[in-house]
């Protein structure tokens, strides 16, 4: 009895760029179960590359919606093959990459209602998508989209008071005008639009799931402070968004109970709790069992930074998101394209191709690179906007290359300097306390860990494992089954195993870098002012270009 009482977990999902993710979490907090579907090695099928397709002009990034389903597939069929005992899931959660969207064709909801427990589901979903293949967070080409919502509420900062960011191209109310105005009739077949978190969640539930406050804090859509859609940017970006996106929920609401046909054909009781889905940032917070003055640092596809804020202070420059585990709180993130597959790039030109040599090659050279500062930007980057790689020596001269060891370092120390100066520049400082999270794929790699606690000069901690996203949405589904209680998340949460510390700066390294931080931010500046630099912005006092309805705030 006490074995079959121990074995009560809740599940963890996490549709993420590269991969689907599962973890089952047990009572006591222990993930005792983790398995993925990774979209390029096990769903050659589709023939993504990083989990996506590029487009030829280079701007237009889309990730096929029936690959996100098989993968579903490909787990649960596998975890049935394991003797996974699906009967003990009281409730289950889940993750996804953010800003991506999925488009539902007329007639799927009830696709989705009357879905046969003898067909996997990606059989039964193929005509369910009016867009076959959704766009995701690395497009790029939705600058126009950007420019007419900015104008429409009065420019960037007024944008960014109202949703918690300014315009940004993948963001999804912006995906969502480029749709509408490329493909009204795509869009016109829509009947309902979700995130790929409220997606992932509608898969589970058979009907469609509520978008959650925290995600849909990234579509440059929401009222953050009020937690309401803003009718003057649904109207900006296209006609009928409203009934298209159904209503924000908070994050920690109960949205169904599991759909029968997992009931039939897995054996889950039927019973099994539905929380929320949410964004996989959001989900790594909650992973993290984030603490006021942390700083989490995501290293997956994309590189994230974020904060636990109690007052959201919007500005151009990053991203302030409702907070997935207080409901009065906030969170602010900053977010860097050129992350892992950056990094995979170097590793493949510098060091044959594997991460032992990458990190032998960051053993073997001194912190500050000898004065060598590098920045990699093989597409275009968000923080800052920036493209192309630009290398220069000690005396600032911009050099073509560096030798191997020296172009390695260059990169990882680029990238957490970056890190920092824009941190730094949304009001963060390090303090004697302050600890670093670190989690996704790269976390698992020690030195790379050791360069980010030199330049920070803050301790590092990891959980123990690098799918923080996943145990998060754990972590939320058991907070979901409690929160009828009002038991605050920190109490659920209360018995999980601590971060462990990871890497401690070396003696000396803040000597190093607070020499070399403003020079790296000098050097930044000037490749903003010498390449093209951010787009133009229209001044925040020109009229709004749109007839549009009252706002609702
Ligand atoms: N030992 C390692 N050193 C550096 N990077 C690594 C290592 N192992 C895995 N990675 C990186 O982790 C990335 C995947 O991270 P992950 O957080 O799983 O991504 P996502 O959640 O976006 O799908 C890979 O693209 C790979 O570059
Ligand atoms: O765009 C953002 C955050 O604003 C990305 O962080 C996506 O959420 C993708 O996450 P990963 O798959 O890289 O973890």
């Amino acid at each position: 009895m006490a074995e079959h009482v121990a074995r009560r977990c809740c599940l963890g999902w996490d549709f993420s760029t590269q991969q689907v993710k599962v973890v089952a979490v047990d009572a006591e907090l222990n993930v005792f179960y983790e398995d993925s579907a990774h979209f390029d090695r096990d769903l050659l099928e589709f023939g993504t590359q990083g989990g996506v397709h590029v487009h030829e002009e280079g701007l237009t990034v889309t990730s096929p919606v029936l690959m996100w389903v098989r993968a579903l597939d490909i787990i649960l069929e596998r975890m049935k093959a394991s003797g996974f005992d699906f009967s003990q899931v009281l409730a289950l959660s889940g993750a996804g990459q953010q800003h991506g969207s999925v488009y539902w064709k007329a007639g799927a909801s009830q696709v989705l209602r009357s879905l046969s427990p003898d067909l996997p589901l990606h059989k039964q979903l193929q005509a369910c998508f009016s867009i076959s293949d959704s766009p995701v967070w690395m497009d790029s080409s939705t600058t126009a989209q950007c420019r007419q919502l900015e104008a429409a509420v009065g420019g960037a900062q007024a944008l960014s008071c109202l949703t918690g960011s300014r315009a940004y191209e993948r963001f999804t109310g912006n995906q969502i005008a480029k749709i509408y105005q490329q493909n009204p009739e795509a869009y016109s077949h829509t009947e309902r639009i979700s995130l790929v978190s409220s997606f992932a969640a509608s898969l589970f539930l058979g009907s469609y799931s509520p978008i959650d406050c925290s995600d849909g804090s990234g579509m440059n859509l929401l009222q953050i402070k009020d937690k309401v859609w803003s009718r003057v940017c649904l109207a900006a970006c296209a006609p009928h968004l409203e009934e298209k996106l159904g209503s924000p929920v908070p994050s920690c609401s109960v949205v169904g109970a599991i759909s029968s046909y997992y009931v039939q054909r897995y054996g889950f009781p039927p019973g099994c709790q539905v929380v929320a889905f949410t964004g996989d940032n959001p989900a790594s917070l909650a992973g993290m069992r984030l603490e006021e003055g942390d700083i989490a640092v995501s290293l997956g596809t994309s590189d994230t930074l974020f904060l636990w804020l109690q007052e959201p202070m919007p500005a151009l420059e990053g991203h302030i998101f409702c907070n997935p585990v207080g409901s009065q709180h906030y969170m602010a993130l900053l977010c860097f394209k050129n992350g892992s597959l950056m990094r995979e790039k170097i590793r493949d030109e510098s060091a044959s191709c594997s991460w032992s040599e990458f990190s032998e090659a960051l053993r073997s050279t001194e912190m500050g690179n000898g004065g060598n500062l590098g920045f990699y930007f093989d597409v275009m980057e968000i923080t800052p906007e920036i493209i192309g790689r630009h290398r220069f020596s000690a005396e600032n001269h911009k050099v073509p290359a560096f030798p191997r060891d020296v172009e390695i370092r260059a990169l990882i120390e680029g990238q957490f300097m970056a890190k920092r100066i824009h941190a730094e520049g949304l009001g963060y400082q390090v303090m004697p306390k302050t600890k670093i999270l670190a989690t996704g794929g790269a976390s698992h790699n020690r030195d790379i860990l050791q360069v980010l606690a030199d330049v920070f000069g803050a301790p590092v901690y990891v959980i123990d494992t690098a799918n923080s996203a996943c145990v998060g949405s754990a972590y939320r589904a058991f907070h979901g089954l409690a929160a009828g209680t009002d038991v605050p998340f920190s109490e659920v949460v209360r018995l999980a195993p601590p971060p462990r510390l990871a890497a401690t700066p070396t003696p000396g390294a803040s000597q190093v870098y607070e020499a070399l931080l403003p020079r790296y931010a000098k050097l930044e500046q000037r490749i903003l002012s010498q390449t093209q630099g951010p787009p133009e912005r229209i001044p925040q006092a020109q009229a709004p270009l749109l007839t549009l309805p009252a706002q609702t705030h």
